[in-house]
């Protein structure tokens, strides 16, 4: 069976579902690009349809496209490519006759190209480019201020369940597909805003069963995880070096996601030093994945694993046993480890751990995941600027934090009065531990220390939240006690729960 998901690729802008305004402007920039003569940066989560908007985009004006991918091959060559075609074409007389559109796929991916003089050079074809460009990327901010100045913004948002249910619906019938409505909005549901997955659930369900049932939809997602609880059990329990690696062979999970689960959940059973040990192990696996994206070799999985299993089986000290409710690593740990992000998560963790007296570690893993969950789409809004305030956040860095990616408006203004905060407090080198002593006040957060504009050492919330912090690290087991905090209803962080 061919992938439904190139398929039922959109080929007219009209076909691209949910996101209608993002749609018309990006009609409108094209429609107007002589007039204005910018290119345009398009962003959004994966699977909402950007790359496909833009290709409709080309079919509907009846402009070739040219694809260049930011990730496939060195920055410099690409930037090459674009240079020279643009200049190329700039000889033309200009007019309708060499119009091409240039898609720049992955554009957040030069970040970090510094070798090629990536970012720059980027900038410097994009502001001069003689071709309508659209960047196309998933971290708004992962991408340089002059790149993202230079351009004009159009944001692509998470599709609703109301919009993908039609799409997957249409897929039915042009398939010859019987299907339960329910079945669909299960599916939905699940994808939470990336229709590219809710059509691969589609079509991975609908190949198995011969009319589409609530039942198939639910029974298909315990299938695909019934294998991870149990590998968990045997790592984290059970077997030897040899046996965990073994084991993991059969587990139907790319070793970045595996990563992840084994992460989050290895601290439910161990502690302090057996967990000291498989930390350890597991930042090996992932620098061994941090090469494997750096180079494109995939050869390095096979040492990512081995240290994710083995190493991790091979730190356990002592018998394992009961049983223990593991869970789907959370969205905090996903983000840590897309691309380029990782750097963000680290330069953030580094300032706070200066500030709340903490190891970077612990700020890693602990701290920084509860601020995240605070904040979290900076719906306290107070909390959120005396957070950027107090560990001096940039956009990326708030954006990152609070998970509000695309939401440039309000990530500008929490960063605008989080300035202005400092400015009126002078907060930044208080030397109190903002986040220790956010945590301990009320709910309403009146008693934070962030505006406390004392800077005294010797303030004596300021001084319990250094203690507090200082020895929540000493006992590594408090991963585990902290993560059970966040269960707490009395907690009145709303969506905390959800979002560990
Ligand atoms: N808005 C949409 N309307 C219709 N189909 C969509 C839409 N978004 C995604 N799809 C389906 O998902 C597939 C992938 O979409 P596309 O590659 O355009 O997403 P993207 O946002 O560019 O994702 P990524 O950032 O991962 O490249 C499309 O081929 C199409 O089948």
């Amino acid at each position: 069976m061919t992938d439904w998901t190139e398929t039922y690729r959109p080929t007219t802008l009209s076909e691209v579902r949910g996101n209608n305004k993002a749609r018309d402007q990006l009609e409108e920039w094209a429609e107007t690009w002589d007039d204005h003569r910018k290119s345009v940066i398009v962003h959004g989560s994966p699977g909402v349809g950007k790359t496909s908007a833009a290709h409709a985009l080309a079919g509907d004006m009846g402009w070739p496209v040219m694809e260049l991918n930011a990730s496939d091959s060195r920055g410099a060559d690409v930037i090459e490519k674009i240079a020279g075609e643009a200049a190329k074409s700039g000889t033309l007389t200009g007019g309708e006759a060499g119009r091409r559109l240039v898609v720049l796929d992955e554009a957040d991916n030069f970040h970090g190209n510094a070798d090629y003089g990536g970012s720059r050079e980027v900038t410097r074809v994009v502001k001069d480019a003689s071709q309508p460009i659209v960047l196309v990327a998933n971290e708004f901010y992962e991408m340089s201020k002059s790149l993202r100045n230079a351009c004009e913004t159009i944001e692509f948002r998470d599709v609703s369940k109301r919009s993908i249910v039609p799409v997957l619906r249409d897929i039915c019938r042009r398939e010859g597909v019987e299907f339960e409505e329910e079945a669909l909005e299960k599916i939905a549901e699940s994808t939470s805003g990336d229709l590219r997955s809710a059509v691969n659930d589609l079509q991975a369900v609908a190949e198995e069963a011969e009319r589409l049932t609530v039942d198939d939809v639910v029974t298909s997602e315990r299938d695909t995880t019934e294998g991870i609880f149990d590998f968990l059990d045997e790592l984290i329990k059970e077997k030897d070096a040899e046996g965990a690696l073994r084991a993991a062979y059969d587990v139907d999970e790319t070793p970045d996601d595996l990563l992840n689960w084994i992460e989050d959940n290895v601290p439910k059973d161990y502690e302090g030093a057996e967990l000291a040990d498989a930390y350890e192990f597991l930042s090996n696996a992932d620098r061994w994945l941090g090469r494997v994206r750096a180079t494109q070799d995939y050869s390095y999985w096979r040492y990512a694993t081995d240290n994710m299993t083995a190493g991790v089986a091979a730190s356990r000290r002592g018998e394992k046993g009961g049983w223990t409710r593991y869970g789907p690593p959370s969205y905090w740990s996903k983000l840590g480890r897309t691309k380029g992000t990782r750097n963000t998560r680290d330069s953030i963790a580094e300032r706070i751990a200066e500030r709340e007296g903490a190891s970077v570690a612990t700020a890693r893993r602990e701290i920084l995941p509860f601020l995240s969950a605070m904040t979290h789409h900076c719906k306290n809004r107070a909390l959120t600027v005396r957070m950027a305030a107090a560990y001096d956040l940039d956009e990326s860095e708030v954006s990152f934090v609070t998970g509000s990616g695309s939401d440039t408006n309000k990530v500008e203004s929490v960063v605008a009065d989080a300035a202005e905060l400092k400015a009126e407090t002078a907060v930044e080198h208080s030397g109190t531990a903002f986040f220790e002593a956010e945590r301990s006040s009320d709910d309403d957060g009146t008693a934070a220390a962030a505006t406390d504009d004392s800077g005294d050492s010797d303030d004596s919330s300021g001084q319990q939240a250094l203690t507090a912090a200082t020895s929540d690290e000493s006992d590594t087991g408090s991963v585990s006690d902290d993560t059970s905090s966040a269960d707490d209803p009395d907690d009145d962080q709303a969506g905390l729960s959800d979002f560990m």
